[in-house]
């Protein structure tokens, strides 16, 4: 059990603050939890998370019951004199130049610099350029009463749990803790210890700083890598998502990611920026190595103008200009593991392309009706399954923005029955039969796939 004089203050209540405020508190900790937006502190303090994690809401529940657990609007309106441990987990957007925004950042440490009193430990979450993390001590040098560093602990702990699975990832994947100094990687790895099953200890914040930035630019080249492929093979008439799919199989030194209609999130468009922020003179390999990265990011950032132009050939192809009905499945920026989050999400811009043609509806089991709407599109329901969109509406296209398990579940005859002549489906995910939609006779594409009547001649995986 932690130790019970260990107060905890955890300042911002986005997805990542209020996880690990709830994880926290789980594993016995007194934890305070800071958030300045009206809307989500007053839900907060009623026992009401802004989204969905399995488990949230009923620890949220359980810690503010039993008096370990409470929400408030500043460390000023608060009483911290119980508190011993200030984490940060605001936001690290970028401006509009693509240059890191650690405005937010600033103003909550110079917030906790007020009121620091000696053996306090600062712990920066968010995730930010290297040399940041320093910076931020800086100021607290400046501006705290206490002798820094001897007197402080100071560390970056970042967070690399998954949307949608965050509460259970928080307690099983290793968490990183770079500290100042000695004694503060001690007092992270302390403080971590009750909640992480394993510490990484670092000898300074800028290799936590940089592990974290490594872990989403490598995610983020290697989508790009697939999504690359899917248009090679495209180009060559074949069927991307399929080649990509026999590649992997069988050959374990293979791991090449499926093409897809886009990379959205709060992260993986921004950390690779982050990442290369963090070189300040590039020449030579330096130069080309920040290239790879920022095309592998532009790669990204095109699909869903591939997802467009794919659109846009269908459209043509069936003859349609204008008075178009359009259902886009999936507004979150990803679908599994489900959130709500629409943050970057690819299917914004494919509902403003739709829009050019006709009405928009969209549907999203975990998105809000009201952030629907701000994409400008309808939002509908489905009464008791899926399909039953199909019955309510007569749509010409459907195109498929997220990877929602959900959507595999269309009834595809009842989807024909219910759509206009020569319907359309776009799959932005590869999520439905190929063979059986083209059989059905419905106009059906697929990111990454193959363009052409592409039947399926052959594939087999013979294990004999
Ligand atoms: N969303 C994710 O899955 C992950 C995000 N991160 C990083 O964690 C950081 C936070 O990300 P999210 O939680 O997604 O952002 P978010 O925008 O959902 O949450 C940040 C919260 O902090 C609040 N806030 C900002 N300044 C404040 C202040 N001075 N006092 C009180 N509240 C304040 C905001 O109102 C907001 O609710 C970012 O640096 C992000 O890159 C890292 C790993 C995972
Ligand atoms: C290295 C890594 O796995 N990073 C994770 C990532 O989580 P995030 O919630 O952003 O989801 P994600 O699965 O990376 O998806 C991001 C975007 O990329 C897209 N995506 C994902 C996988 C794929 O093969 N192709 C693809 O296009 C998704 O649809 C989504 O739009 O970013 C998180 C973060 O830092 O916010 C981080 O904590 C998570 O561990």
């Amino acid at each position: 059990m932690p130790d019970p004089d260990t107060g905890i203050c955890v300042i911002g209540q986005g997805y990542v603050g209020l996880t690990l405020t709830a994880a926290m508190a789980q594993s016995g900790y007194d934890v305070l939890g800071i958030e300045r937006d009206e809307e989500k502190l007053s839900d907060l303090q009623q026992g009401i998370p802004h989204f969905d994690e399995t488990g949230l809401k009923e620890t949220i529940r359980t810690q503010q019951k039993i008096g370990k657990l409470r929400f408030r609007k500043s460390l000023e309106e608060a009483d911290v004199s119980d508190r011993s441990v200030y984490i940060l987990a605001v936001g690290s957007p970028l401006d509009e130049n693509g240059e890191p925004d650690t405005s937010a950042l600033e103003s909550a440490i110079k917030s906790v610099s007020t009121i620091l009193e000696p053996e306090d430990t600062v712990i920066i979450r968010s995730t930010i350029s290297v040399g940041t993390s320093r910076e931020m001590l800086e100021i607290l040098k400046r501006e705290a009463e206490i002798d820094i560093p001897e007197e402080l602990y100071f560390l970056h702990a970042p967070e690399r749990t998954v949307q949608g699975d965050a509460l259970a990832e928080i307690h099983n994947l290793p968490q990183v803790v770079g500290g100042y100094d000695e004694k503060s990687v001690d007092r992270g790895a302390e403080v971590f210890s009750h909640t992480a099953d394993v510490i990484i200890e670092v000898d300074s914040p800028e290799a936590a700083e940089m592990i974290k930035l490594f872990d989403n630019t490598y995610r983020d080249i290697n989508i790009a890598i697939g999504n690359a492929f899917g248009e090679i093979a495209r180009q060559n008439d074949l069927d991307g998502q399929r080649i990509i799919k026999l590649a992997n199989a069988g050959y374990d030194r293979n791991s090449i990611m499926q093409p897809g209609a886009g990379v959205g999130g709060g992260c993986l468009p921004k950390d690779p920026y982050l990442l290369m922020n963090s070189v300040d003179e590039a020449d030579g390999l330096l130069d080309s190595v920040l290239q790879f990265i920022d095309t592998s990011r532009n790669i990204n950032e095109s699909m869903p103008d591939v997802t467009n132009a794919i659109i846009r050939d269908a459209l043509t192809e069936t003859g349609r200009e204008d008075g178009v009905r359009s259902l886009v499945l999936g507004v979150a920026f990803k679908g599994r593991p489900g959130t709500n989050d629409i943050r970057n999400t690819p299917a914004e811009p494919i509902i403003s392309e739709l829009s050019a043609y006709g009405t928009v509806d969209a549907y999203d089991p975990l998105v809000e009706d009201e952030k629907i709407s701000s994409l400008n599109a309808r939002s509908v329901e489905p009464d008791d399954d899926l399909t039953s969109l199909f019955e309510k509406e007569v749509y010409d296209i459907v195109v498929i923005m997220n990877d929602n398990p959900l959507f595999e579940n269309l009834d595809l005859h009842r989807v024909k029955e219910g759509m206009a002549k020569r319907p359309i489906i776009i799959d932005g995910w590869n999520l439905l039969p190929k063979t059986t939609v083209k059989q059905l006779g419905f106009y059906y594409d697929v990111v990454g796939g193959q363009k052409s009547s592409g039947e399926t001649k052959r594939e087999t995986l013979r294990t004999d």
